[in-house]
C-alpha cells in the first residue's frame, strides 16, 4: 500500500483523470476527499464513486465547490482535516478546454479557463500548503498540467497557457515549499480519452491522426494517469520535487 495513512484530496475526482487517481488511491490506502463541481451530475457521480471505494474496503468523502473560486481550497482542506485529521496530498486536477480559435475568443470563455485551471489552482494549493506546514510532517502537491504545458494548439490559446502556469507553479513552490518537506511535482498527460476531448475526438480524422502520432499507438486512458500521479504522492518520489512527469505515450517526442 503505497498510501497508507495519508489524506489525499483530488479536485476534478468525479469522472475522467481525476475520477481513476481518486479510485486508485484509495486503492493504495489512502483516505480520499473527491472533490467535485457541486452540480447535481457531480455530486451524484461523486457519492457513486464513494460507493465503489467503500466496497473494496477504502475511505472516501465527497465535496463540492467552484475550482474557479479562490476559497475552495480552503473549503477542501477544512473537510479533509474534519473527516480525517490531515491533508497529506493535495492534487490539482479539476480543469476546461474549450475548444475555440483564437481571434474571436470571447473574454468570458478565456477567462473562465484561465480561472477554473489556474487561478483557484494558486489559491487551493496555498490553501493545502499552509495546512501541510502547520502539521509539520511535509507532505506533496501534484498538479495535472498538460503536454500542452510544453507545446501549442491553435484553438487551445487560452488553455495551454493555464497548463504551463500550472507547472510553472510546481517548479516555484518546489522551492517556496522545500524547506517544509513539502514536495511539488506535475504530471504532463498527452491526449487521454475523456469528457474534456470527447466532441473534439469525435471528428474521426482527428482521432487517427491523434493516434498516429502516438508511438504507442493508442490513446491515454485515465488510469494511465493515475499510476504516475500515485507515485508522486508516495514516499518512493521522496526526493522527487520541481519535476514533471510527461504521460503521453510518446507523444511529444515524436517529431519524426
Ligand atoms: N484528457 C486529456 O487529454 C488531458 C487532460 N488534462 C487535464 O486533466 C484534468 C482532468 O481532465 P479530464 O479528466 O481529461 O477531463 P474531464 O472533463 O473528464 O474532467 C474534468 C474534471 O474537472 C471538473 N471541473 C471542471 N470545471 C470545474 C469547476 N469549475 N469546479 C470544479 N470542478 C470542475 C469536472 O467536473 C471533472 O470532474 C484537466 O485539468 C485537464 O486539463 C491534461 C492533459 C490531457
Ligand atoms: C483536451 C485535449 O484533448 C487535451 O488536453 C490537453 O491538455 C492536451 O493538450 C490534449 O490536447
Amino acid at each position: 500500500m503505497l498510501l497508507a495513512d495519508k489524506t489525499v484530496i483530488i479536485t476534478g475526482a468525479s469522472r475522467g483523470i481525476g475520477r481513476a487517481a481518486a479510485r486508485e488511491c484509495a486503492r493504495q490506502g489512502a483516505r480520499v476527499v473527491i472533490g467535485h463541481s457541486g452540480s447535481e451530475q457531480g455530486t451524484h457521480a461523486a457519492l457513486s464513486l464513494i460507493e465503489e471505494i467503500r466496497a473494496f474496503g477504502g475511505q472516501a468523502i465527497e465535496v463540492g465547490g467552484d475550482a474557479a473560486d479562490p476559497d475552495t481550497g480552503d473549503t477542501l482542506v477544512a473537510a479533509a482535516v474534519e473527516a480525517f485529521g490531515s491533508v497529506d496530498v493535495f492534487v490539482n486536477n479539476a480543469g476546461i478546454c474549450p475548444f475555440h480559435s483564437f481571434l474571436d475568443m470571447p473574454r468570458e470563455v478565456y477567462l473562465k479557463t484561465v480561472n477554473t485551471n489556474l487561478n483557484g489552482a494558486y489559491f487551493a494549493v496555498q490553501a493545502a500548503a499552509n495546512q501541510m506546514k502547520n502539521q509539520g510532517r511535509g507532505g506533496a502537491i501534484i498538479a495535472v498540467s498538460s503536454i500542452s504545458a510544453l507545446v501549442g494548439g491553435g484553438m487551445q490559446t487560452h488553455y495551454t497557457p493555464t497548463k504551463a502556469g500550472l507547472h510553472s507553479l510546481m517548479q516555484s513552490c518546489a522551492i517556496a515549499l522545500g524547506p517544509y518537506g513539502i514536495r511539488c511535482n506535475s504530471v504532463l498527460p498527452g491526449t487521454i480519452a475523456t469528457d474534456i476531448n470527447k466532441e473534439d475526438l469525435a471528428d474521426e480524422e482527428k482521432l487517427a491522426y491523434m493516434t498516429s502520432r502516438t508511438p504507442l499507438g493508442r490513446l491515454g486512458e485515465p488510469d494511465d494517469v493515475a499510476g504516475p500521479i500515485v507515485f508522486l504522492a508516495s514516499d518512493m518520489a521522496r526526493y522527487v520535487t520541481g519535476a514533471s512527469l510527461l504521460v503521453d505515450g510518446g507523444l511529444f517526442v515524436n517529431l519524426q
